[in-house]
Parts: structure tokens; sequence; C-alpha cells
């Protein structure tokens, strides 16, 4: 649904990203997650057609985005600050959002009025920052667009706004095929929300992978010996290692079968072989590349 080839782009003669490639399926949700400064808001807005890449393609279902009026219509961007009319009621709100969008649909609207429980008739700035934040969601949401991109969506709203959230993206994902793409530092939030994650770092993708790939090929060991320690997954790439105590910490990539039967061959006095959260896979990752985390899991 998103096909993204070779694209570049600098300010100021400043590289910012470089030779980019995205593919996002439809009817996926796609995590885009990297480190402070690493693009991800300027990819999101140059995919939304906000800006303009220096270099390289962007096609949204086949179409180029950038000042294509049919391609922006079946997309939203929901940018991390409100870029609200605040003199607006949501009612007004709801009305510009119907011009702007062919697919807004009134019974979608107003279905949504129950999920988010905020007063029709009230001014944007009358409202808290949360709220605001819920008042752009439930018009995106009810604008039904093909694509969907929201730049760090869960900041600033409540556990139980979040929750609301995430099912009502989710339903849209499986009921209308909507294909999102999220940009989030919360990566636990995002965790059980994404099908494939991108790394981004310095303008660059560290990785991309379906999320189950992902999990399923980087592990974390712990591991205990009666006397001393063999020299463990030398064959295998290793992230990370440490001692805590007399258990070793090893975070390894490799099939799990494989971690298994090298760890079965050493005789340990007790072993563990456990799944990373994405927060983990993460921290080892950037680690994996130079990005400095001492001390950040301890
Ligand atoms: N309009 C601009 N003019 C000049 N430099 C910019 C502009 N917008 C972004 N940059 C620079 O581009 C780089 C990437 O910024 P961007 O906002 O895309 O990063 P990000 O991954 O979203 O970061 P964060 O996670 O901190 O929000 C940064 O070095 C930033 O200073």
């Amino acid at each position: 649904m998103i096909k993204i080839e070779a694209l570049s782009k600098s300010f100021e003669k400043e590289s910012v990203l470089s030779e980019v490639k995205l593919n996002v399926r439809q009817g996926s949700i796609y995590g885009l997650l990297g480190s402070n400064g690493a693009g991800k808001t300027t990819l999101l807005k140059i995919i939304a057609g906000i800006i303009k890449a220096d270099k390289g393609n962007v096609l949204i279902a086949g179409s180029e985005v950038f000042e294509q009026v049919s391609s922006k219509q079946r997309l939203i961007f929901i940018p991390d600050r409100s870029f609200f009319f605040q003199h607006y009621t949501i009612k007004q709100m709801a009305d510009f959002y119907k011009e702007q969008y062919p697919t807004f649909s009134e019974r979608r609207f107003l279905e949504l009025k129950d999920v988010f429980n905020l007063d029709m008739k009230k001014k944007v700035h009358q409202f808290s920052k949360g709220m605001q934040r819920q008042v752009t969601l439930w018009l995106s949401l009810a604008a039904q667009p093909d694509v969907l991109i929201l730049d760090e969506p869960f900041d600033g709203l409540d556990a139980v706004v979040r929750k609301k959230i995430k099912n009502l993206i989710v339903s849209d994902v499986a009921e209308r095929e909507m294909t999102v793409m999220i940009s989030s530092h919360n990566l636990r939030e995002v965790e059980d929300l994404c099908d494939a994650v991108g790394i981004l770092h310095k303008g660059e993708f560290v990785t991309q992978r379906d999320l189950d790939d992902l999990k399923s090929d980087v592990h974390k060991v712990q591991v205990a010996f009666r006397e001393t320690k063999p020299q463990l997954f030398s064959d295998f790439t290793v992230l990370h290692k440490e001692k805590r105590g007399s258990v070793h910490l090893y975070i390894v990539k490799g099939n799990l079968m494989d971690i298994e039967s090298h760890l079965a061959t050493n005789n340990p006095l007790l072993s563990d072989v456990l799944p990373l959260t994405l927060e983990e896979i993460f921290i080892y990752e950037m680690e994996g590349i130079g990005y400095a985390m001492e001390h950040i899991l301890e």
C-alpha cells in the first residue's frame, strides 16, 4: 500500500534521510521506531505529502502523494502536536473534515461520539490537550481514510483512552483494511499493535521486519554453570552479554532450537531462553550499531 524507493532528504545540506526503502502492506500496522532526531517525523511528513523528498519515490496504492489532491483525500496524517482551528467547535471541525474527505461518514462520526464522550458544542481551545488529541482521532477515524499516519499518537492520553483508540484502529484495520503507520517512542504501547516494525537511526533503517519474525530471531538467554563457564555462542551473533551474580545473560540472534541445542551440549546448571520485548529488541539492536545504552537495563 505504501511503497518507498531510494528516498533521500536533506535540510540545509544536512542529510536527514538517506536512500530509505519501505513497504507497508495494505491492512497492516507498521511501527516506525527510532532514536531522537532519526528522521521519523520527516519520513511521515514526506509520506503524507506535506514535504517533498529531494530524491526517490513515495507511492500510495500506486499513486504519488505530493501535490496530488486525490491521493491526499485517502490519507490522514495526525502530527504530534494539535493543528486545530482553536475557535471551532467539534461540530464545525466535523463539517471541515467532511469537505476535505469525501469518505467522511456522518454515521461513523455519531457512533464514535459515544466512545469519545466530548461535548460537540464546545470550542477546541476549551478542551484539555489530551481531549484535543481525542478530537483529532475521532474526526480522523470518522473520515475513514485508507491510510492513517500517526506521529506519537498516545502522548498525553490516559490509559483507558489509549486502549479505546487502539481497539478502534485495530477494528478499522480488520474491517476496512485501513493501513496504519505509527511512530512512537512508547514501545510497550505499540508492541501489541504492530504487524511490522522498522527502526530508523540517523536517517537509515537499522532493521525492518515483521514483528513476529523479529521476535523469533532474537532471544534472551540466562544461563549458569556449576563450575567454569564454557565458551558460549561463538557461532552466533551475540548482541549483548553481561553477568548478573552467578547468572550469565546473553542476547543472541538465531533460531530457538539451535540456541537450545547449543546450550544443552554445554551442560548448564540452569538455563532459560526467553523472548524479548519490543523495547529490549530496540535497545539491543541500537546497541548493536553502537548507540550507547550502558546502564539503561540495569
Ligand atoms: N524544518 C527543518 N529544518 C531543518 N532541520 C530539520 C527540520 N525538520 C527536521 N529537521 C532535522 O531533521 C532531523 C530529523 O528530525 P525528525 O523530526 O524527523 O526526527 P524524529 O525521528 O521525528 O525525532 P524525535 O523522535 O526526536 O521526534 C533532526 O536533526 C532535525 O533537527
